[in-house]
């Protein structure tokens, strides 16, 4: 499982380090804004240079976001479906739309077992479908059934610490997220769920981490599209290795060799 640990701006050799997070602590020098102006056109080049070929290794498969509420999902399928041109869909939106319930709605009304069915029938559709980008709710890989649907395309797990996730939950709002219940606050029932859910996330293909909330969406993207093409090329590579060419000489023409007993 390739794991990749990302914070802009880190220069430890385990971290991946983005342009974008060089570009802040450049002098304002003429020299500076003009090797700023070369590093941006740089960046944009090999970010669609990038997905181009992401695009090309997938052959069409559809890309899976899996992971806690609020790490990112939905945005960055969106950031990346614009630029693989792939088409961004959510589960959470289509469960919506085909239920004409809101999501807590349907918890309160119909329980959260009637949800998790409605949400495994969508996921056999929209999985289905190739070439997408598909963010899934937190609790979807939490039903094994699912597996054999999201398994239809590349599982990506966006790994985030707790507490970046609680901040982004709690400065969107609790009250859509109806698995979040009790008084022990939004970290520890982030915590509690993790902990239940973890195994589950690990069985992703990919598994990008970041220690903290400070890449923006562009850049968790980024990150994400490094990480499919490392992951892709490296699949070619052993697939390449345990392919035998046909018609290969292996070297035993000619020679006086026993013949082999059946
Ligand atoms: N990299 C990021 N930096 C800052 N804010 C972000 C980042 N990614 C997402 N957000 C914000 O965090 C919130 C949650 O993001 P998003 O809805 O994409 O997460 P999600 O994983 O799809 O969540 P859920 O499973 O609950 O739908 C949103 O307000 C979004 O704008
Ligand atoms: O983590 C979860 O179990 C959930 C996350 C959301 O995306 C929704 O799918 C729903 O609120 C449940």
């Amino acid at each position: 499982m390739t794991t990749i640990i990302a914070n802009a701006g880190c220069q430890a050799p385990s971290c991946k380090v983005y342009v974008s997070g060089n570009l802040k602590a450049q002098r304002k020098t003429q020299a500076g804004r003009t090797a700023e102006k070369r590093l941006i056109t740089a960046e944009v080049t090999s970010f669609s240079d990038l997905s181009a070929d992401v695009v090309d290794r997938l052959e069409g498969s559809s890309i899976i976001l899996v992971g806690m509420m609020g790490c990112g999902k939905s945005a960055v399928a969106t950031a990346v479906g614009e630029a693989m041109q792939y088409a961004p869909l959510d589960s959470d939106t289509v469960i919506e739309q085909a239920t004409g319930k809101k999501i807590p709605e349907i918890f309160a009304e119909d329980g959260e077992d009637a949800f998790r069915d409605v949400e495994s029938q969508v996921l056999e559709e929209l999985c289905s479908y190739k070439k997408c980008i598909i963010a899934t709710g937190g609790g979807a890989v939490m039903k094994k059934t699912n597996w054999g649907h999201l398994r239809n395309g590349v599982v990506v797990w966006l790994d985030f610490p707790v507490e970046v996730l609680a901040a982004r939950v709690n400065a969107d709002g609790t009250e859509g997220r109806p698995v979040l219940e009790g008084d022990s606050g939004t970290a520890q029932q982030l915590t509690n769920l993790l902990e239940e859910r973890r195994v589950m996330y690990e069985q992703a293909d990919i598994t990008v981490s970041f220690k903290d909330g400070d890449s923006d969406v562009a850049e968790v993207a980024r990150v994400v599209l490094d990480a499919l093409q490392e992951r892709l090329e490296g699949d070619e590579q052993k697939q390449k290795l345990s392919t035998p060419k046909e018609d290969e000489d292996d070297g035993l023409d000619g020679l006086d060799l026993p013949t082999k007993s059946s």
